[in-house]
């Protein structure tokens, strides 16, 4: 069974009093496999963040349906949202969404306490993803004491403490000089190597080159999907640039 599946899915956005509509997203439709790491392209205006907001449960959408795991989304309580949210999804957002009254180990922390979690134990998981994230002295900082690159690297520790099935990332490495871009590309490869779904969003073509499949989205449809079969990362780099030369020209579908 698919892990998670969008049908039909579209997404209006109407301004307050109704007067102008924007079609974010028109017909998307695509499913995810247990264990994939899809990378998700597409240029600015195309629809990817309001697709993760969705797929993230953060907004709903106009029409269509979004299955995780079974369960049609819409659904689910809004009592029960938050649990299901917190046990299976990982977000890693845009302007990653620290608490400034929290130090940035209690930040990463805190899905960790709403669920219960022993302190030691809290630890215990840190330990390792704040050594590859680079992250271990400054731990004890605040968020407005650290880069934004810092910051980035906390929010993705905070969503992959609590080991959740998908990881959602939005623009990952978009704050982060290019080795610690590269540290964060291996640590998801790794995650996902241990079982970890991903679906991140980027405009990176050297992030989404070490996904296993890129789907890109353009006016609000899904346009074209890369498979990655046995190419490596650098046949993979230019099967990507070719198809988002073909996007950016308004082409037709890439075979
Ligand atoms: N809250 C909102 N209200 C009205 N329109 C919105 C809202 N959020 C997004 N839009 C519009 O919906 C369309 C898709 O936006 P979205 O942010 O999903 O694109 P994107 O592909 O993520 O872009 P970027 O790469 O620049 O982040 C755009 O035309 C945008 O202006």
């Amino acid at each position: 069974m698919a892990l998670l599946e969008v049908k039909n899915v579209k997404k209006i956005y109407t301004t307050r009093f109704g007067g102008n509509k924007v079609e974010a997203l028109r017909d998307v439709n695509f499913s995810v496999e247990p264990g994939e790491y899809v990378a998700i392209m597409g240029e600015s205006g195309s629809g990817k963040s309001t697709l993760l907001n969705i797929l993230a449960q953060l907004d709903r959408p106009t029409s269509g349906k979004v299955i995780l795991k079974g369960r049609d989304l819409s659904t689910i309580k809004e009592k029960e949202m938050s649990a299901f949210r917190r046990q299976n999804l990982g977000f890693v957002f845009q302007d990653f969404h620290l608490l400034d009254t929290f130090t940035l180990k209690d930040n990463i922390f805190l899905p960790l306490v709403l669920s219960g979690r022993r302190y030691e134990e809290m630890e215990q998981r840190l330990a390792p993803i704040a050594r590859h994230l680079g992250i271990e002295k400054i731990l004890e900082k605040y968020p407005y004491e650290v880069s934004g690159g810092q910051k980035q690297r906390v929010a993705v520790a905070r969503a992959l403490i609590i080991k959740p099935q998908i990881i959602l990332a939005d623009e990952p490495t978009g704050a982060l000089d290019s080795k610690a871009a590269q540290e964060l590309l291996r640590l998801f490869s790794s995650v996902n190597h241990d079982g970890q779904t991903i679906l991140m969003v980027t405009h990176s073509v050297k992030a989404a080159s070490s996904a296993n499949r890129v789907m890109f989205i353009k006016d609000g449809e899904v346009f074209h999907q890369l498979y990655r079969g046995n190419l490596t990362d650098e046949q993979m780099y230019q099967k990507i640039s070719d198809t988002l030369t073909v996007l950016e020209a308004g082409g037709e579908h890439v075979e």
